[in-house]
């Protein structure tokens, strides 16, 4: 893709999110890599909702300007990811009021500020590790965000926003988005508890059998399904499910016989 077509792209995504409550007034900022190897990004102080597609900021990878007005106050912390995420092609920092809010919670999981809640939310943006609280453009918060970068796509700046990079500006994008719905989603279940993917990830065992076991037979083989689940895949006995589903002998067949007719 041409330049002059990525610096449409970028303005489109920005206004794209402006209008739908991502960002608003100055907040946020967007990056995104050129084919010549330099970075493309929101100039300090502008607003999604109104951005030049021709005066853009074009840095190269050490932050030095090349093009457009001055670069975002964040350039260093777009270009800290992209350095350890070379596969990264757009870089999304936004003040989005869900996840916003949720860096302004007390007693976050600094590992993971949101539970596995749905799939498609582990799919695009898995872990979401919390930066200590830094001041806004502090080349400390590049250098924090630059030792998670390799390992998580995704960081919330405590107090402040998350960030969120793709392999390119489309998908990074997207992915900003479905984080942003998952905090939204993740405050509307709370009050309520949530199953979390986790859980779900656990093991089922289904028991298919013909009638007529006694019910202290069907409960000593869950009990000993159970243990030979939590000693095989170390997992807490509690998580473990165990159904026997029973059928007639009258409505089961093999080889075409029903059992009950087997034996006769
Ligand atoms: O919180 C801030 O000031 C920045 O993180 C931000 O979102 C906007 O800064 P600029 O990109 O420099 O406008």
């Amino acid at each position: 893709m041409s330049e002059s077509q990525l610096r449409q792209d970028l303005v489109r995504y920005a206004r794209s999110m402006y209008q739908r409550g991502y960002s608003s007034g100055g907040a946020g900022n967007i990056s995104l890599k050129l084919p010549d190897g330099n970075v493309l990004a929101t100039p300090t102080n502008s607003s999604f909702g109104d951005l030049d597609p021709d005066t853009l900021s074009k840095v190269t990878m050490t932050g030095e300007l090349l093009a457009g007005e001055k670069a975002s106050k964040e350039i260093l912390m777009h270009l800290a990811i992209y350095r350890q995420r070379p596969q990264c092609g757009g870089i999304v920092h936004l003040h989005s009021p869900w996840l916003t809010a949720l860096s302004c919670l007390p007693g976050l999981d600094n590992e993971n500020a949101l539970p596995p809640i749905t799939p498609y939310q582990v799919m695009r943006v898995g872990k979401l590790p919390v930066v200590r609280y830094l001041p806004p453009g502090s080349p400390v918060i590049a250098e924090e965000v630059e030792k998670l970068a390799a390992e998580h796509n995704s960081k919330l700046l405590a107090n402040h926003g998350p960030i969120i990079s793709g392999k390119d500006i489309r998908e990074a994008v997207f992915n900003a988005e479905e984080l942003e719905e998952t905090a939204r989603l993740y405050f509307m279940l709370k009050p309520f508890g949530m199953n979390s993917q986790e859980e779900k990830r656990m093991p089922e065992i289904v028991v298919y059998a013909v009638e007529g076991r006694s019910a202290e037979q069907k409960k000593t083989l869950m009990v000993k399904i159970t243990e030979a689940v939590v000693e095989s895949f170390g997992v807490e006995r509690d998580r473990v499910v165990v159904s026997i589903v029973e059928t007639k002998a009258s409505e089961k067949s093999r080889g075409g016989v029903l059992y009950c007719e087997r034996g006769k």
